[in-house]
Order: structure tokens, then C-alpha cells, then sequence
């Protein structure tokens, strides 16, 4: 896959969280995203309730040129962090789809490894190897996920990147899920950046602000079709 250029479009402070965003537009075909929704004064599951009709309200046609434009950005990431261990999701929802990513990974050789509900730690994850003969079961949420394999599973900090699926997100890096808190207990795991959390997601799930739980751990980067966001 060939790596799409991008230009640099400058920074944005915010204050509240001392931290520095830096917004860069990709020099993509795509139109100027639609404006940003409002979502203040919405309540977490208001806001999760709008996202998720908005993104499966994205034609087919959309849904694949987004993903096309978007994975190449996304491996222009992996390569620049030396990523070789990176844990991905199946789409589900409406969410930017991974497929042709993940095809594109393993043409670069780089292991993928996938999401599984952990059997019986609640609200946990595992994370297991996924490649093209992975045998397959589905979950409780209906998403395909590895049969359990003890010898498949990769403890997360041996993963270089963790690609998260996401609801909502904000321009300060704060992400919100489907509501089970299984990315927030995985992302607390984090020590120094290790694995690089990076959300994936379309325009159209980028709000104005998120209501924040102590719990919620931001994101470093989140990348778009259009954008990368990246909170130092
Ligand atoms: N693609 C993908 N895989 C993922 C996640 C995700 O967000 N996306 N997860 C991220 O955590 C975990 C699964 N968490 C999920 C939590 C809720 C639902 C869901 O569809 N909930 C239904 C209600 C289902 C029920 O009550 O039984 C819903 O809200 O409509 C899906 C996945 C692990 N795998
Ligand atoms: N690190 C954690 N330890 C224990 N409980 C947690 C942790 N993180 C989140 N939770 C619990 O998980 C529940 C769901 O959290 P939240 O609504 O933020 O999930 P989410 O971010 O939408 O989902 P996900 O992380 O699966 O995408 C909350 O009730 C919260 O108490």
C-alpha cells in the first residue's frame, strides 16, 4: 500500500488538560468533514445513541472509500513507530472498517492479534494472534473473534500498538466506548506509551466535548479518513 502525504495545519491548545493537540489534515480527496456535533450538556449514553446512528447511517460506498483512505494512514503510523505486534478489531457497528488494514498488515508482515471477552474476568479482554487460517467463534456481542488458544494469547504489553474501536471522541484525545468499559481496563495497562493506544474511527464520531470518568484513559492519536489528532 502506498503512504498518502499530509501537511501540517498547525496546533490548538487546551488549557484545561495542559496539553498540546496537534491537528494534522491528510491531503486526502475527501470533502471537509461535516460540521462538529454539539454535544454539550448530553449525557454519555445520549451522545453513544447519536454517534452510532450517525456512523451506520454512512452509505456502503462511503463506509469503503473511508476505511481505503483511512488504513493508509494508519499504516503510515505503524511504520513510523516500527510497529510489529499490533492488536486490531473486526468492524461491528457501523465502525470504520479494518479488513483491507488488516490485509495490508500482514502483506508487511507485521502480527495482528485481535480482542477476545476474556471467559472469566468480567469486563476484561485478551488479546490473541489473528492471521488468515485463525479459527473463528462468535461472541455474546455477535463480533467474530480467535477461538481461545492459550498459546495465541499476547500479553498487551508486548503489543506495540493497540488500534481501538471507539464510539466518541473529542479533539483532547478523550474516547468513549460501547459502554463495557473492556478498552478502558485494557488502556490503564499503558506504562510510558507502551503499546501506543491509536483510535480509529470516521469524522462524523467526533463531538464537541465527552463528559469524563475518572476511569477513561485518553488517546494519544486517533486517526480519521481526514485528520490525525495527536495529544502530547
Ligand atoms: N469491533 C469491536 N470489537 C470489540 C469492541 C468494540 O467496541 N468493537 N469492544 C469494545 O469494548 C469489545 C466488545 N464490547 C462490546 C460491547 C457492547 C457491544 C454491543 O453491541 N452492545 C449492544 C447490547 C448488547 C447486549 O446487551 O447484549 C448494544 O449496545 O446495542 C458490542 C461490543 C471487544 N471487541
Ligand atoms: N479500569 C477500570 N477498572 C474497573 N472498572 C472500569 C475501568 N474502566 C471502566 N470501568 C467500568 O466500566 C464501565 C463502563 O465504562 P465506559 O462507559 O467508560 O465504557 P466505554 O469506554 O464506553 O467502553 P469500552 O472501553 O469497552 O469501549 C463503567 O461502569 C466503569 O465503572
Amino acid at each position: 500500500m502506498t503512504i498518502t502525504r499530509f501537511m501540517e495545519s498547525g496546533a490548538t491548545n487546551a488549557p484545561t488538560l495542559q496539553a498540546t493537540i496537534k491537528i494534522t489534515h491528510f491531503a486526502t480527496p475527501l470533502e471537509n468533514p461535516d460540521p462538529l456535533f454539539d454535544s454539550s450538556g448530553m449525557s454519555r449514553d445520549n451522545i453513544r445513541r447519536h454517534v452510532r446512528q450517525e456512523r451506520n447511517s454512512l452509505s456502503a460506498e462511503e463506509q469503503h472509500q473511508f476505511a481505503l483512505i483511512a488504513s493508509r494512514h494508519l499504516l503510515a503510523e505503524v511504520q513510523a513507530h516500527n510497529a510489529q505486534h499490533v492488536a486490531i478489531y473486526l468492524t461491528h457497528d457501523g465502525e470504520l472498517a479494518t479488513q483491507k488494514l488488516i490485509e495490508a498488515l500482514w502483506e508487511e508482515g507485521i502480527k495482528t492479534y485481535l480482542p477476545i471477552i476474556h471467559p472469566f474476568s468480567k469486563g476484561n479482554l485478551l488479546f490473541l494472534h489473528y492471521h488468515a487460517n485463525s479459527k473463528m467463534v462468535i461472541n455474546q456481542y455477535g463480533i467474530a473473534e480467535p477461538a481461545l488458544s492459550v498459546q495465541a494469547i499476547i500479553p498487551v504489553n508486548k503489543l506495540d500498538m493497540i488500534v481501538t474501536p471507539l464510539v466518541a471522541f473529542d479533539d483532547k484525545g478523550n474516547r468513549m466506548g460501547m459502554g463495557g468499559g473492556y478498552y478502558d481496563r485494557t488502556l490503564c495497562q499503558v506504562v510510558d506509551g507502551k503499546p501506543l493506544a491509536v483510535g480509529f474511527a470516521h469524522d462524523c464520531q467526533q463531538v464537541s466535548q465527552l463528559p469524563i470518568e475518572y476511569w477513561d484513559v485518553p488517546l494519544p492519536v486517533i486517526i480519521t479518513p481526514t485528520r490525525r489528532f495527536a495529544c502530547q
